[in-house]
């Protein structure tokens, strides 16, 4: 007779960070996934390991959710260092003339694809993208194994994309994947900067009647927000707030020149802010004060941008550098802490784009969205506390183990669902292109 074993997966033997506000920690523990959702968590008396088709021992691992990279461009692996060491403004000026030449729906997937085998292999379960050709990006995470928020980035001013139609594309995109398990849509509009008045109230229009997050790029420049007033007379979050789309379920990327009053603004209109340290950093555009915003209470996510703007997308990395970066520039150790960095990463990304009740904790009927750390390196020896270890000394590599969606994606630092050394090859094939192309410095499109 043969017995089906009650669960898909279980992991045992490991010290559990559930992230969970209760219960944060557990020291020896393990954690059981059926069906796609975490079925069981708690202390190791609760399982035996025959109990499930596949066992992962995890002695000397941290158990945790998923990291959420709440905010990327993810197929722009394929200009990664091709500009570098330049202010936003005029890198943009450059992107766009690669994009409108290289940023094919095939490319496209490529890139992603590309940038999605480097986040799982450090960790990251869900990433929220904005990119041109939304269904291409789809596709890659589909093939790639990743949990996406993903809508059609609206953007008048670059390319032929001002004289078409919005709402068609943005409706079929949110239609086709309003209930897929591992697809989440969303409305998103590059910036104020970008976008025509219509389309950012279009926008906003669809994620109410949706119910989906309305997801903008804001006040990342001190120049950005120069043009917003000379064009405006308010800046971009005055203006969003003027169009009445600072509301709950609106998520703003960046933040860094936020003028007096728009942090209590933001906490009040109950909007999410996404931080970006290193892109914010090698940009040049300043550092957005995340203390304050978290003392106000506004829910943080944190996100790598784009490969082209970080360079990598290691979250590890963004982490440690939120961390040590608010600690230097307030001059106050407790500034950031590990537990907060961590939390940006998990619970806090999830929350902001309004999939906490799905991920970001490790907690019985929450989809299972699952990684594993091995201790085993140098440089996380000894281990006192494991927010610490995690934050100020692990690397992406660390990782060992990835579930997302109750599927096993990363096993022992195998990827199980696509050939890494082809995904590698054909950015390669496209890069040879790109390098033989030469953008000019004409500013035309902002
Ligand atoms: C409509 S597709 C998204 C669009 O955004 C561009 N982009 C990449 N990084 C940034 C950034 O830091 N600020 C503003 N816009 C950015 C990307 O190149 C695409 O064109
Ligand atoms: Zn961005």
């Amino acid at each position: 007779m043969t017995m089906t074993a009650p669960y898909d997966i279980l992991i045992t033997g490991a010290t559990l960070l559930t992230m969970e506000a209760s219960q944060p920690f557990i020291s020896v523990g393990g954690i059981a996934i059926k069906d796609g959702l975490i079925a069981d968590v708690g202390p190791a008396e609760k399982f035996t390991p025959r109990q499930a088709r596949i066992t992962i021992e995890a002695n000397n691992q941290i158990v945790m959710p998923g990291l959420v990279n709440a905010h990327t461009h993810a197929a722009m692996t394929l200009f990664r260092g091709f500009t570098d060491d330049i202010p936003l403004e005029p890198w943009l000026n450059k992107v766009w003339q690669l994009e409108m030449r290289f940023a094919t729906p095939e490319n496209v997937r490529k890139g992603s694809r590309l940038a999605f085998i480097e986040m799982i292999r450090a960790g990251v379960t869900t990433a929220a993208d904005m990119y041109w050709h939304a269904e291409a990006t789809t596709q890659a995470a589909l093939e790639v194994g990743l949990r996406l928020v993903n809508g059609v980035g609206i953007i008048d001013t670059v390319g032929n994309e001002g004289r078409q139609n919005k709402e068609e594309p943005t409706r079929r995109f949110i239609e086709t994947y309003l209930n897929h398990p591992t697809v989440h849509p969303c409305v998103q509009v590059h910036s104020t900067y970008t976008v025509t008045t219509d389309s950012l109230r279009l926008a906003d229009r669809l994620a109410q009647e949706y119910h989906l997050p309305l997801i903008t790029h804001a006040s990342e420049t001190r120049t950005e927000v120069q043009t917003l007033l000379n064009r405006t007379g308010k800046t971009p979050i005055g203006y969003l707030d003027a169009l009445g789309m600072l509301h709950p379920g609106t998520v703003l990327v960046h933040c860094v020149h936020l003028q007096e009053g728009e942090v209590e603004l933001l906490a009040r209109k109950g909007v999410a802010v996404i931080h970006c340290p290193e892109s914010n950093l090698k940009l040049g555009s300043g550092i957005a004060p995340v203390p304050a915003l978290l003392k106000n209470g506004v829910v943080l996510g944190l996100g790598t941008d784009g490969a082209a703007s970080n360079n990598d997308l290691d979250l590890w990395g963004e982490m440690r550098t939120a961390a040590l970066l608010h600690k230097g520039v307030t001059e106050d150790p407790t500034a950031l802490t590990a537990l907060e960095a961590l939390h940006m990463a998990t619970l806090g990304g999830a929350k902001a784009l309004g999939l906490d009740t799905l991920i970001g904790s490790l907690e019985v009927g929450k989809r299972a969205d699952v990684i594993t750390i091995s201790l085993d390196s140098i440089h996380l020896t000894p281990r006192y506390d494991i927010a610490s270890l995690l934050v100020y000394a692990a690397k992406g590599g660390d990782v060992r183990n990835v579930i997302i969606d109750g599927k096993l994606v990363l096993h022992e630092g195998k990827l199980l669902t696509v050939d890494e050394e082809q995904a590698k090859e054909e950015v390669r094939q496209i890069a040879v292109e790109i390098a033989a192309f030469s953008p000019d410095d004409t500013t035309r499109f902002i």
